[in-house]
C-alpha cells in the first residue's frame, strides 16, 4: 500500500470540505471532546467529500463509529488500540494506521500489522502535550530500517520548510496540523504542502 507523500490532519469536517478540494489526497478526521452524535455526523461529511475528490479519509480513535460509518482507514494510538476489537476492524475491512513513539510501542504495533506506522513527534509540538522528546530525524532512519516495507508517517511539528528532511530520512507521508490549521492563509499553505511534496508523490 502507498500513501500519499502530504497527510493532512484537521479537527473539523469543516476544515476538510475547505482543503480538500485543492487537491488533498490523505486527510485524518481527528476530533476531540466532541459528542457522538456531533463526530458521526462529521465523519458523514466528511465522508461525502473525501468520496467526491478522490481523498482517502482516515478516522482517528473512533473504531466504532468507523465501521458503523462504513469508513475504510482507522489511526489508533497505542492506548486506543488496547481498547479496541482488533478483530471486528479487520473484519469490518478497515485498513489501520498506528502511532508509536518509542521501541517497546513499535514492537506492539508491529506485531498488530497495521498497514502503517506513525512515528512522533519528530520536532516539538504546539498541539497537544507529549511525555516524548522529539524523536529527531535519525529515529525514522531507524524506524525505516526495522519496519522493511510498511509506510512510515512522520509526524509532530512538521511545516513546509522541515517535508524534505522527514522524506530524506525515509519517512513515506509527512502528517501536519498547526502548520495549516494555525497558518493566516490555509489555503495558501496548502497548496505549498502540495507543491512541496509533489517530488515524493511518484
Ligand atoms: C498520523 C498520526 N500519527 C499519530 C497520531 C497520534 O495518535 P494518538 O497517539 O492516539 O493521539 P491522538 O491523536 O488521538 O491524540 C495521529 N493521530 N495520527
Ligand atoms: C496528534 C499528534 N500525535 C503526535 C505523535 O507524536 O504521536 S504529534 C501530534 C501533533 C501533530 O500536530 P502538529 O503538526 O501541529 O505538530
Ligand atoms: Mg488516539
Amino acid at each position: 500500500m502507498r500513501l500519499d507523500p502530504f497527510y493532512l490532519i484537521v479537527d473539523r469536517a469543516e476544515w476538510i470540505a475547505r482543503l480538500v478540494p485543492l487537491g488533498v489526497k490523505l486527510v485524518q478526521l481527528r476530533i476531540k471532546d466532541r459528542t457522538e452524535a456531533e463526530i458521526r455526523g462529521d465523519i458523514r461529511k466528511a465522508k461525502t467529500v473525501c468520496c467526491a475528490h478522490g481523498c482517502q479519509l482516515i478516522v482517528n480513535d473512533y473504531w466504532q463509529l468507523a465501521i458503523e460509518e462504513g469508513c475504510d482507514f482507522l489511526h489508533l494510538g497505542q492506548e486506543d488500540l488496547a481498547g479496541a476489537d482488533l478483530r471486528a476492524i479487520r473484519a469490518a475491512g478497515l485498513k489501520l494506521g498506528l502511532s508509536t513513539h518509542d521501541d517497546v510501542e513499535l514492537e506492539t504495533a508491529l506485531a498488530a500489522e497495521p498497514d502503517y506506522v506513525a512515528l512522533g513527534p519528530v520536532y516539538p509540538t504546539i498541539l497537544k502535550q507529549m511525555k516524548w522528546a522529539p524523536q529527531g530525524l535519525g529515529r525514522l532512519s531507524e524506524w525505516k530500517a526495522r519496519m522493511g516495507n510498511l509506510p512510515l508517517v512522520a509526524i509532530g511539528g512538521l511545516n513546509v520548510d522541515r517535508i524534505d528532511g522527514v522524506f530524506a530520512h525515509g519517512a513515506d507521508s509527512a502528517a501536519v496540523v498547526t502548520d495549516i490549521t494555525l497558518n493566516s492563509d490555509p489555503e495558501g499553505r496548502t497548496r505549498q504542502w502540495l507543491e512541496a511534496t509533489a517530488r515524493w508523490r511518484r
